[in-house]
């Protein structure tokens, strides 16, 4: 039976306030943030910055970059249908991934090779957070079971580390347990253990914690043979502010083999995951996009068709896969996924509207007791489509 069709997008029209207020005030400010960050840049950039900022905040139409560039024309295909619109009345996850990708070639990334969100990763690569936060995770014990389950909320939790949003980061990786609004855990626990050992894909989000927490789940299931293998799914180039490429991956590594144990230790058995074949890191400007996980290419969906567990990290790649739309209050995350050719784990805390799978007599208690409780990155879900 075909798939019920997506509900229409989150727009920047106002229909939706942090949709509207993260176009026209957010986005913004990240922006002159990345001037401040980095006083080097040379005055044609900083005039290209202020001008990209200048025609998002004065709402004018949208227009695409020049060719030559990589992801030319995929990003050609993604702007056809936004090509009548302005940056504050088009769809949101297509106006915040293309305003990121505009201060690329505002910064000149691909002949600079320059990450413009560098100096962010770098202060949180070197917080205590990272070091004590992923320090402690790693030495506590229990069974097999309890050990991955850990992992998993773990990682969950690593997810308010995302530079993007300052008020979320504040609020550190350790979660009371009715800030957990969808608990498939036991569920995600038993397919792992009790299935045979095979592929698991991470869709990844945030460099720094985040990203150690994720590698520290993905050396689990590979030392303990829940996995044969793990792949890392990564960007291709910086968007998000935190978002991780793959050159962030040999990064970590290097800080965490300064920090001592127990760090250099899950940065040693990282390694040797990846020298034996075990451990792959894959970038794709498929993930810098607002396409939706039912668009994926068939160089994705090929290998996902073989995985054991698909992992969706994060509130973009969570926004993905809804279409980043507002669902009926029964709407579960197999509805919203669609026909995904794999079982699917998501791993997010809740940082915008988007939102499924959660009981509606929950989400209409927090309608009542708290107004922005969808956007303030207090709350996660765990949610399993087998
Ligand atoms: O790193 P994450 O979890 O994808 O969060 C980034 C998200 O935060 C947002 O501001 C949504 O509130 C968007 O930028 C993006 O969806």
């Amino acid at each position: 039976m075909p798939h019920p069709p997506y509900p229409a997008p989150i727009r920047t029209d106002g229909s939706n306030a942090f949709a509207r207020r993260s176009m026209a005030e957010r986005v913004s400010g990240i922006f002159q943030e990345v001037l401040v960050r980095n006083p080097d840049y040379p005055t044609a950039i900083q005039d290209n910055v202020q001008a990209l900022r200048d025609a998002i905040e004065n709402d004018e139409p949208l227009t695409l970059f020049d060719p030559p560039a990589p992801d030319h024309d995929l990003w050609t295909r993604r702007f056809e249908p936004h090509e009548e619109e302005s940056w504050l009345d088009t769809t949101w996850f297509f106006a915040e991934t293309f305003a990121y990708r505009q201060l690329l070639a505002a910064c000149r990334y691909w002949t600079t090779q320059r990450d413009p969100f560098h100096p962010y990763k770098k202060e949180e690569l070197h917080s205590d957070e990272l070091r004590d936060a992923v320090g402690e995770a790693l030495t506590k014990g229990g069974t097999l079971r309890e050990r991955l389950g850990h992992r998993l909320v773990d990682c969950l939790w690593g997810n308010r580390m995302d530079l993007s949003m300052q008020s979320v980061l504040e609020q550190g990786t350790s979660a009371k347990a009715e800030h957990l609004l969808s608990n498939d855990v036991p569920e995600v626990v038993d397919h792992l253990m009790e299935g045979p050992a095979g592929h698991v894909h991470v869709i990844m989000d945030n460099a720094g914690t985040e990203e150690a927490f994720d590698l520290a789940l993905a050396a689990l299931l590979l030392e303990e043979d829940i996995a044969q293998t793990v792949t890392l799914h990564v960007k291709m180039a910086p968007i998000l502010v935190s978002d991780v490429l793959g050159k962030d991956v040999f990064w970590l590594l290097n800080v965490m083999e300064k920090y001592g144990a127990p760090l250099d230790r899950l940065a040693s058995r990282v390694r040797a995951c990846i020298e034996e074949g075990r451990l792959h890191i894959v970038p794709d400007f498929f993930w810098g996009t607002d396409a939706s996980l039912r668009e994926i290419p068939s160089r994705l969906e090929k290998p996902f068709r073989r995985a054991q567990l698909v992992i969706s990290k994060g509130d973009a790649n969570y926004r993905r896969i809804t279409n980043d739309a507002l669902w009926p209050e029964e709407a579960t995350l197999a509805d919203a996924a669609g026909p995904f050719p794999a079982p699917l784990l998501a791993l997010r805390t809740i940082k915008s509207d988007t939102l499924v799978g959660v009981e509606p007599a929950t989400v209409r208690r927090l309608n009542q007791e708290e107004e922005h409780w969808r956007t303030k990155g207090t709350y996660g879900v765990v949610q399993f489509a087998s």
